[in-house]
């Protein structure tokens, strides 16, 4: 039979998602399923990694039987994943020993304020491409280990395992015969050295996270093993491609040369740049980063990573109720001709680039009488765009590169409010494309360039469309009027956790408790 599509399983923040792509990068169907977002205090998050296998190969049967295509039908299984988020499991038994921990997840800002104090921030910086910050896994892992009862002395034996989403995936779609990563999410984990493409011994002993738990770093582009006869009734599907997310989004983009960007918009946003085989450091508060191992060698991205973008749209619907969809806040912010002077700066989980302010928390400014729901909704939508231009600035300082126009993508885009008022604030164009799953898509490519099924990311490269270009339509002035505002309402969302004083309030209680 001809093997005719390739499978994505894009395992977000919020939702796992499984797309079928066609031989031209179309989609044939989709299924999705939301799962449990578990927040056990403030400033903390977690998932359930059964929950997420779960739904994950659940979407897969589901996203099949709905095409009515077999899994015979397809050619490859390409994976893509939130980054960071940490799983650690018991290798014997393949439980968790602890819910994963999401890259929003800020219990670990004190063991990063100790890297620091030790002096280690331009060791990682050098080395890993990241600035310390609670973010990545590494801290992530070491909490894992130092909280959970017996964790260390097993990982000590060698008898536990770490993995991002993307391992622990491959994992369980092969029934632990498999245990590896690819290039683009070691680069997450603040534990591998990007320059010498190897987990980093100096960071990994001063975490004290044994090497024994790591999987193995391969390309982006290669079969890795085989779906196990269970899951999907018998047929044994080649695992052809992984890469992080965002990492995905850029190659289903097509943004193959240096120089080439796209901003994601989905519960965070995250801008990443090509600068192919160099490395380039930032100066600006953006993160080095790998963008893909493929064809025998490694290229990297500059990024600007963005916590909190679509989450603050979910955060009007589901927390304030201001709105009953996502979709509804483009109406609303419509109703209005601007914000009434009122800003959101949405730091629910700290400030990400440039700032890197693991204290900063959200806030809202500028409010009058008159203010309303609509100016709030219409100023958490403008927030996401304001953020969008911090990074921009800082990309092309670090890049020395103007951007001619956006490339653009993920679920947020679909808001035409957004992506016109995102063209005005940076005064660039914004081109929406046809498929704005590039993550999903990114994934498929490859995956399908792994087993042939495309022959060279030339003959990709062709198949994006634009659906719709943003044309910058305000006037400077006003622009950095507007923009100016916006630096003032993010000074006031500055720090505003104060470490020290949590930590005094901690030990009082834990005192007191005794
Ligand atoms: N029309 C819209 N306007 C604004 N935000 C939207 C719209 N549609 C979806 N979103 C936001 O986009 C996010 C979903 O995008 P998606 O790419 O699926 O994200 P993820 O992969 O992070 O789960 C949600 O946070 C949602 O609030
Ligand atoms: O789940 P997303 O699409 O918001 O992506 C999350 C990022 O990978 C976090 O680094």
């Amino acid at each position: 039979m001809d093997k005719r599509y390739i499978l994505a399983l894009d395992q977000g923040t919020t939702s796992s998602r499984a797309i079928i792509f066609d031989h031209d990068g179309k989609i044939v169907k989709v299924a999705q399923k939301e799962f449990t977002q578990i927040y056990p205090k403030a400033g903390w998050v977690e998932h359930d990694p059964m929950e997420i296998w779960g739904t994950q190969s659940g979407v897969a049967r589901e996203v099949l039987e709905a095409a009515g295509i077999r899994p015979e039908e397809v050619a490859a299984i390409g994976i893509t994943n939130q980054r960071e988020t940490t799983v650690v499991w018991d290798k014997n038994t393949g439980k968790p020993i602890y819910n994963a921990i999401v890259w929003q997840c800020r219990r670990t800002a004190g063991i990063c304020d100790e890297l620091k104090e030790k002096g280690l921030e331009s060791y990682i910086r050098e080395n890993t491409g990241l600035v310390v910050d609670a973010y990545f896994s590494g801290t992530k892992v070491k909490w894992i280990l130092d909280n959970v009862e017996g964790a260390r002395e097993k990982a000590e034996k060698g008898e536990l395992l770490f993995g991002n989403i993307d391992t622990w995936l491959v994992w369980n779609l092969t029934r632990g015969k498999v245990h590896v990563t690819d290039y683009s999410n070691a680069s997450r984990t603040m534990l591998y050295n990007i320059k010498e493409l190897k987990w980093d011994e100096k960071i990994l002993d001063e975490l004290g996270i044994p090497a024994s738990m790591l999987p193995e770093v391969r390309p982006s582009s290669e079969v890795y093993g085989y779906t196990d006869e269970k899951t999907f009734g018998g047929a044994r599907i080649p695992i052809a491609g992984i890469a992080g997310d965002q990492q995905a989004a850029l190659f289903g983009q097509t943004c193959y040369k240096p120089g080439m960007a796209k901003n994601t918009y989905g519960t965070g946003c995250f801008m990443l740049m090509n600068t192919g085989e160099e490395m380039v450091p930032s100066k600006n508060g953006l993160l080095t980063t790998i963008a893909w191992g493929l064809d025998g060698k490694v290229e990297y991205a500059l990024e600007g990573s963005i916590f909190v973008a679509g989450a603050s749209v979910q955060w009007l619907r589901d927390e304030l109720r201001l709105i009953d969809s996502a979709k509804d806040s483009e109406y609303f912010a419509t109703q209005v001709e601007d914000t009434n002077g009122v800003y959101v700066v949405p730091a629910f989980v700290g400030l990400g680039a440039p700032y890197w302010d693991m204290y900063a928390r959200g806030t809202i400014v500028g409010l009058t009488r008159g203010a309303n729901r609509n100016h709030i909704i219409r100023a958490t939508l403008e927030s996401i765009a304001y953020q969008t231009r911090d990074v921009l600035e800082a990309m092309q300082e670090d890049s020395k590169i103007e951007l001619k126009a956006l490339k653009v993508d993920g679920g947020a885009v679909a808001n035409n409010f957004l992506m016109q008022f995102q063209a005005d604030i940076l005064g660039v164009p914004v081109d929406r494309p046809e498929v704005i799953e590039t993550t999903a898509l990114g994934a498929a490519y490859l995956a399908g360039l792994a087993v042939g099924f495309w022959s060279s990311k030339e003959e990709i490269a062709k198949k994006w469309a634009i659906d719709r270009t943003f044309e910058a339509n305000m006037s400077e002035a006003k622009r950095e009027k507007l923009y100016a505002g916006w630096k003032k309402a993010v000074d006031r969302a500055r720090m505003w956790e104060e470490a020290e004083v949590n930590e005094a309030c901690d030990e009082a209680a834990a005192a007191e408790e005794k």
